[in-house]
């Protein structure tokens, strides 16, 4: 174990900083006043005030340099969520985590935020206003949400006050905003490919989706109360919006501000979701001989037709947390953010 690092010291790193989330928390912890060292296997911009680290997070020998003389450390790296890659998951969010673990153990690292998911208790069916005490899906519905419990579970363990390395895990839910590579443009493909035009189920099922500012808001105020006297220490915290949505209304109002007509005609749940499972099935036989990427897939089917949304009472009471935009608001920034996937353009 290294000597510790100065608490309180205004230098931390973000593994997976080059992504979506990634890179909005970065631009938050500079505006606080942090230096913030990025840890990724991709460099996508460059900022004053970040010193970008390249590699892969399994790989000890190159995180060590990233976490010299940080006490701080948020690891929000992961594979896609739409890869069916197994072997891609386990590598990094589970041998990963453990080789991020132990790295800060050596470099002196005193706090980790790991940016979990709320879907680690969903396994398909309806969750209304669900706790944190849910348990974790015994049958979870894809490799990225088994990885992601498991995940889960090792920094959570590895919280320990005696030896001064302290953990929580934030689960955010349906993450949106500015340059999001996955909602907005996977719904503006599927409606340019006329694929948009159908609700699954009957439309009222509520969900959570948040802004990204509310989630960086979130990771934020858990690395500054993780101290031994809180009670954070060592627990998941869902943070939302804090205003579950129809589902179909949430993806209605960003197609029609972008231009594009809304879904109409129902098709029954159970149906679409038969059909998604089968076409998983046969793209995993047919993998050896081509590769079939499907839109509709189970999950996708599964998160569009079930209600699946969370309480953030926990992070309220324990860390004071308060959704800094709206919903509303955040829809608003989002379509203003996408000039080039409007209708047209
Ligand atoms: N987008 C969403 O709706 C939600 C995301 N999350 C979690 O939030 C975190 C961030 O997600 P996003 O920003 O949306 O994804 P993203 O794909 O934009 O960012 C992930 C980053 O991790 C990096 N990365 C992947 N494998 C790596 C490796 N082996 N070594 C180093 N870096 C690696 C990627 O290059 C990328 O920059 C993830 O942990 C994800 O599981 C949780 C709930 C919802
Ligand atoms: C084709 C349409 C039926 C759906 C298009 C939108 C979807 C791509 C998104 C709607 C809910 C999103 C979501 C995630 C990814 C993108 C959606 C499926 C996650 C799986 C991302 C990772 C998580 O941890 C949970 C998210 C839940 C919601």
């Amino acid at each position: 174990m290294a000597t510790r690092v100065r608490p309180g010291n205004k230098r931390c790193a973000v593994i997976g900083g080059s992504g979506f989330l990634g890179r909005h928390l970065v631009e938050k912890l500079l505006d606080k006043g942090y230096t913030v060292s990025v840890f990724d296997i991709r460099q996508s911009y460059e900022l004053p005030g970040v010193t970008f680290h390249l590699g892969d997070l399994c790989d000890p020998q190159a995180l060590a340099p990233a976490l010299r003389d940080v006490s701080l450390v948020f690891h929000c790296a992961s594979p896609a969520p739409g890869s069916d890659n197994r072997a891609l998951f386990e590598t990094v969010n589970i041998k990963g985590t453990r080789t991020v673990i132990q790295a800060c153990a050596e470099a002196g690292v005193q706090k980790l935020v790991l940016t979990s998911s709320a879907s680690v208790v969903f396994e398909g069916t309806d969750i209304k206003n669900g706790g944190e005490d849910l348990p974790y899906a015994k049958k979870p519905i894809d490799y990225y949400t088994e990885t992601k419990i498991e995940q889960e579970k090792l920094v959570l363990a590895a919280c320990d006050k005696e030896k001064g390395f302290l953990t929580v895990a934030i689960r955010p839910h349906g993450i949106f905003g500015p340059r999001d590579p996955q909602l907005v443009p996977i719904l503006v493909d599927t409606a340019r490919r006329g694929k948009m035009k159908f609700i699954i189920g009957d439309g009222t099922n509520l969900v959570d989706f948040t802004f990204v500012e509310n989630v960086v808001h979130g990771h934020i105020l858990a690395a500054e109360r993780l101290r031994a006297d809180s009670p954070i220490c060592g627990k998941p915290y869902h943070i939302t919006n804090d205003e579950p949505v129809r589902f179909w209304d949430f993806m209605s109002d960003v197609l029609v501000g972008l231009g594009y007509a809304a879904p109409r005609y129902h098709l029954p749940y159970t149906l679409v979701y038969g059909l998604a499972l089968l076409l998983w099935l046969l793209a995993l036989i047919l993998r050896p001989l081509v590769s079939i990427k499907p839109t509709f897939t189970p999950m996708r089917v599964a998160l569009a037709g079930t209600h699946h949304y969370y309480s953030c009472e926990r992070a309220k009471q324990d860390m004071g947390y308060k959704p800094v935009v709206g919903l509303k608001e955040g829809i608003a920034r989002t379509v203003q953010s996408y000039p080039h996937l409007r209708q047209g353009a």
